[in-house]
């Protein structure tokens, strides 16, 4: 059976990554609209409401009017933007998690940061190894086509940064999904920044052993992390005896890579996520998404 999906900004940045994978697929009627109509709020509702899946790759505002626009109750919704990561009636779309993507009517796909501070630290509360009220603090590097358009144009000019770091008042817009999906009691503080590379990201989380169930090892944190992503396909707990994590490790893929380290006194620990934002920190979690909800293979247009 084939399946009509529309992505209503197709030809924004993440918007065009999923449209060069879904493309040329013979399982999927791909529809986007031309430069004219791409805005036509009138265009845009009839062809969400002719579609049996929509991908919104749009800012907040623009995708909340988006779903208004939902008439047809066979629609399906992809949102990539993070107007409904938290909100009722919506599947957060990180199905190695445990969510029923396959089954919703509504997915929010995770942030990019997000998806490696969840990866990391949400089997850990499940498993009981970290405590809901631990406190945590989370870092990430992300490269600047995570900025969308926008800091695309800036770096490309010349006008970026080495690396810098932002949300220094904190409350980033991806503190309530991070809250939320790993069961905190409160809110990480949440330290971004951004490195003059394409794309790419590094997410960490430094933990004191206070912070843990008693006697946690290294071990029994790569034992949970395993428990939870040893069957997937795109999300790997490593035990490679790295020195070094660089930014581009996962660039250019839709896997995602967990490490652990501590320190030789088991009294530090550092959780290291690397992911693509454009892979399965957005894009890549689009389609692999799409794929569960319209029964497709789940790996097809992927790079694991
Ligand atoms: N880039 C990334 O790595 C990630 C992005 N996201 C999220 O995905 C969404 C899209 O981001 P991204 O692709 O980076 O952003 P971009 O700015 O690159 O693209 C957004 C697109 O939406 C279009 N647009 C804006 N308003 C409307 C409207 N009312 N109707 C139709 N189209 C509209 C824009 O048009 P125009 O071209 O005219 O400006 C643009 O093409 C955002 O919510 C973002 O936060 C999530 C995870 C990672
Ligand atoms: C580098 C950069 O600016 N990144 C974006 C997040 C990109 C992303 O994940 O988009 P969502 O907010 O839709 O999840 C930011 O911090 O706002």
């Amino acid at each position: 059976m084939t399946a009509t999906v529309y992505i209503d900004g197709a030809v924004g940045t993440t918007g065009l990554e999923i449209r060069e994978r879904l493309e040329g697929r013979s399982d999927i009627r791909l529809v986007t609209l031309g430069e004219d109509r791409r805005k036509d709020v009138a265009a845009r509702r009839e062809a969400i409401n002719d579609a049996d899946a929509v991908i919104l790759c749009l800012p907040d505002e623009a995708a909340k009017e988006a779903v208004t626009l939902v008439e047809n109750p066979r629609v399906r919704v992809i949102d990539a933007s993070s107007a409904h990561r938290v909100a009722d009636g919506w599947t957060y779309g990180f199905p190695e998690l445990g969510f029923d993507v396959a089954g919703a009517q509504r997915v929010s796909n995770p942030g990019c940061y997000p998806t490696g501070f969840l990866a990391l630290v949400t089997p850990l509360v499940r498993a009981g190894l970290i405590k809901s009220d631990a406190g945590l603090v989370v870092h990430g590097t992300s490269g600047y086509s995570g900025g969308g358009k926008a800091m695309i144009a800036e770096f490309e000019a010349g006008n970026g940064s080495a690396h810098r770091a932002y949300a220094l008042r904190l409350g980033h817009k991806h503190v309530p999904e991070m809250t939320r999906h790993a069961a905190l009691a409160g809110a990480p503080i949440f330290l971004p920044s951004v490195a003059n590379i394409h794309r790419g990201m590094v997410i960490e989380v430094p933990l004191h052993a206070a912070q843990l169930a008693p006697g946690t090892t290294v071990a029994a944190i790569r034992d949970a992390l395993a428990a939870t992503f040893d069957d997937t396909p795109l999300v790997r707990v490593s035990t490679d005896d790295v020195t070094l994590i660089r930014i581009e490790d996962d660039a250019g893929t839709d896997r995602m890579t967990l490490h652990v380290f501590g320190s030789p006194a088991g009294d530090q620990f550092r959780l290291v996520a690397t992911l693509d934002n454009l892979g399965k920190g957005a894009s890549g979690a689009a389609v692999q998404n799409l794929n569960l909800m319209i029964g497709a293979d789940p790996l097809t247009g992927l790079v694991c």
